[in-house]
C-alpha cells in the first residue's frame, strides 16, 4: 500500500507496479512502504493526492502505452478501510506470512 509521498515514493510505487506487470511479485515480495498484494498494488489516495497520476495513467491506457488489463494492477481508495475492503481476499505480505514481506517497511 502506497501512501502520499515524493520522488522516492513514486519511484517505488512504479517499480512495484512494473513488478506486478512482469509477474515478478506474483508471490509476496519484500518492499519498503508497500503492502505487497499478489498482482495488485494498493494506492491510498488521501484527499485526491494521486488523482493527477491516475488521470495520467488512464491517458497512457487510452494512448495505448499501458494495457487496459494492467490498469487494474492499481487498486486505489481514499481511505484505508475502503482500500482493505477492495483488496479483501487478496493474499498480502506481512511479517506473519512467513517473513517474506513487510508492512510499512
Ligand atoms: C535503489 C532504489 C530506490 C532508491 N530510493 C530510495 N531508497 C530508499 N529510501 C528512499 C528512497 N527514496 C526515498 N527514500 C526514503 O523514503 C522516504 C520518502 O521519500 P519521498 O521522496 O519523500 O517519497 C524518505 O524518508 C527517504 O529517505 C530501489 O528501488
Amino acid at each position: 500500500m502506497t501512501q502520499s509521498g515524493g520522488y522516492g515514493t513514486l519511484e517505488e510505487l512504479l517499480e512495484v507496479i512494473t513488478w506486478a506487470q512482469l509477474g515478478i511479485h506474483d508471490k509476496p515480495v519484500k518492499a519498503h512502504f508497500f503492502l505487497c498484494l499478489s498482482k495488485f498494488v494498493g494506492l491510498l489516495n488521501v484527499d485526491g493526492y494521486y488523482n493527477y497520476l491516475l488521470t495520467f495513467i488512464d491517458k497512457a491506457v487510452e494512448d495505448g502505452f499501458i494495457k487496459p488489463s494492467q490498469r487494474h494492477i492499481i487498486v486505489s481508495a481514499t481511505n484505508a478501510t475502503e482500500l482493505f475492503s477492495k483488496t479483501r481476499g487478496v493474499r498480502a505480505c506481512s511479517r506473519r506470512s512467513g517473513g517474506q514481506g513487510t508492512v510499512g517497511g
